[in-house]
């Protein structure tokens, strides 16, 4: 794969392709709602649409990695190939896994999803760092040495984040926000590479003016955020803002017309509210 950095392969594909991350979230409901068996194969035909809608018309795509397990190594293995037809076409892959450990057993984390011998090699992975920021050290090294991103959760987009991301943290400030300050510390060295989780269902009540690196941005469409909702909320750091709708776009399907149409409009309708 490419020896350009993350930063300037994620700089490059938002402009060419915009700011919408899409996610494949293989949800039972929309499995029967497309009229396909819940199973592998019935995940496998679900990912295969989405491929044929997305590649070359949205910049990232996140699987949602839950929704694979959820068939054991036959989900695996849908989510494998997904992973690399999706890079191979040149679009970039978050994969949503939301890891979160101690710094050794995180190492290998990152290992399954950001080396890139791995089957599962993606372009990011989510992690969260509520075992504390430098228990992901060993991810972010990872990362950088082989030219990938880390999403770090900071503002959830779920209404039960609150408690724990709000608190307040010894030396004052809000977890969350101390979780955007480490951010802001480590991209000094190597940009871009710790990108931050802010949801876009709220006003996250973080001061991200140190900030410049990417933001991915859930809840736009089933969680109720809109465009104007994003505009607002990222007022001051709109460039790197990557929303991300999954169901939204997903009810489109199974229609690889009709998919592609929603992505496209949803993409196209959030640069122009970002503008
Ligand atoms: O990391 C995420 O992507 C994530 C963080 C967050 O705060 N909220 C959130 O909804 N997500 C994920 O984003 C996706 C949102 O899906 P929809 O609600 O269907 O658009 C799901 O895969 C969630 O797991």
């Amino acid at each position: 794969m490419s020896h350009r950095s993350w930063s300037d392969r994620l700089r490059a594909a938002v402009a060419a392709r915009g700011r919408l991350c899409v996610g494949i979230d293989p949800h039972p409901a929309l499995l029967e709602a497309w009229e396909l068996p819940r199973s592998a194969d019935g995940l496998e035909v679900f990912a295969e649409l989405c491929v044929e809608a997305f590649v070359g018309e949205v910049a990232i795509v996140k699987p949602q990695v839950a929704f694979f397990e959820a068939y054991g190594s036959a989900g695996y293995a849908v989510l494998e190939r997904t992973v690399s037809v999706l890079r191979d076409a040149g679009t970039l892959v978050i994969a949503d896994a939301k890891r979160g450990d101690i710094g050794t057993t995180m190492d290998a984390y990152a290992q399954a999803w950001l080396e890139p011998e791995s089957p599962l090699s993606s372009d990011a992975v989510t992690v969260s760092p509520y075992l504390g920021f430098d228990s992901l050290n060993e991810t972010v090294e990872r990362a950088v040495r082989h030219h990938r991103g880390v999403f770090v959760l900071a503002r959830t987009s779920n209404a039960e984040g609150a408690t724990l991301q709000q608190a307040t943290t010894t030396p004052g400030g809000s977890v969350a926000q101390s979780i955007v300050d480490a951010a802001v510390v480590r991209n000094r060295v190597d940009p871009d590479t710790v990108g931050l989780v802010v949801g876009a269902t709220r006003d996250h009540g973080l001061d991200l003016s140190d900030y410049t690196g990417p933001i991915l941005a859930p809840g736009l469409g089933a969680q109720g955020a809109t465009i104007a909702d994003l505009a607002d909320i990222f007022r001051d750091c709109r460039e790197l803002v990557l929303p991300n709708s999954s169901r939204g776009v997903l009810a489109a399907g199974p229609s690889v017309t009709a998919l592609r149409d929603a992505a496209t409009r949803l993409r196209d309708d959030i640069e122009a509210g970002l503008a």
